[in-house]
């Protein structure tokens, strides 16, 4: 095995999140995506969706998690790894599995034309297997730019078109044992300070309440806030799997010890069934 080589995040109070290189030891084989799907509620592997209106920075901030901290890149060969990645993440000195995918909603042509800069829609075959993961994600980071009071207000819009896909969704895999972890992001907060922010931090905060769940501003320019951003949405995934595992470990005793009463109940009903036909006899 060759030596291990950790390097400490690269933001001083985000030092939380480590990322561990093996020098000289072969990149790990590329798990195929039916492999992940099917193992990963036994690992420490999680799919998550980063959502939002178009060019609110999703690639931006997926970008700085992926070049601040990670390990080895794979690609599907099914798509550009900019709206697909996979990447080891070490969180809390546990090392996990993290596949992040970008869904935007389609764009909204006016008068006919799609604003440019827009991500052209994915080719029909892509477009459902971002569907299918999509209704897999174990976590939705739901973006909108702080310079952009329409991507503000998409973000309720684009919170129900994932709801209605995973509702709409037959696939085993879209059932969870747990709920499925949401976040609300305000990119590009690096641009707040001045006459471009037409999003303020409150507006955020009353709708991340609304939406109950916890809230950044993060700017994929600066990496601000990203990193904690995503340990926040895998130590929540975390805690929820091992809620869901308890909670399943105490009823599966709670029925045992049913069985059991049950049966001795049944013993003594049958011993006394005996002992009356005894007295019959
Ligand atoms: N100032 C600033 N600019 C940003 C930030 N994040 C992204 N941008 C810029 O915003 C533009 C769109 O960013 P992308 O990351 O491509 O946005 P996207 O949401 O992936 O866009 P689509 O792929 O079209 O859905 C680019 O010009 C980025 O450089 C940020 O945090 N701060």
């Amino acid at each position: 095995m060759g030596s291990v080589v950790q390097h400490r995040s690269s933001f001083a109070s985000e030092s939380h999140l480590t990322v561990t290189t093996h020098s000289r030891v072969p990149p790990l084989p590329n798990l195929s995506y039916s492999f992940i799907s099917k193992f990963r509620r036994q690992m420490d592997a999680w799919i998550l969706a980063v959502a939002g209106d178009a060019g609110v920075g999703k690639t931006s901030v997926v970008d700085k998690l992926v070049n601040n901290c990670y390990v080895e890149t794979y690609s599907y060969g099914l798509a550009n790894v900019d709206e697909e990645a996979r990447r080891q993440l070490v969180v809390d000195n546990k090392m996990c599995f993290v596949e992040i995918l970008q869904y935007s909603l389609k764009p909204v042509p006016v008068h006919g034309v799609i604003e440019r800069g827009h991500t052209p829609p994915h080719p029909a075959g892509r477009a459902d297997c971002v569907q299918k993961k999509l209704v897999e994600a174990d976590a939705y980071v739901l973006t909108y730019s702080i310079t952009s009071r329409k991507s503000y207000s998409r973000v309720l819009d684009v919170h129900q078109d994932v709801l209605d896909q995973v509702a709409a969704s037959a696939d085993e895999n879209s059932k969870k044992p747990f709920p499925r972890v949401l976040m609300l992001v305000g990119n590009k907060c690096d641009r707040g300070y001045g006459y471009e922010r037409e999003v303020s931090k409150g507006e955020g905060e009353t709708l991340a309440r609304k939406l109950n769940c916890a809230f950044y501003e993060t700017s994929g320019t600066t990496a601000q806030n990203v990193e904690k951003m995503f340990t926040d949405v895998i130590r929540e995934l975390r805690k929820r799997k091992s809620d869901a595992e308890r909670r399943s470990a105490i009823l599966g005793e709670a029925r045992s010890t049913d069985k059991r009463s049950t049966g001795k109940i049944q013993r003594k009903i049958k011993e006394k069934m005996q002992k009356s036909e005894c007295i019959v006899m």
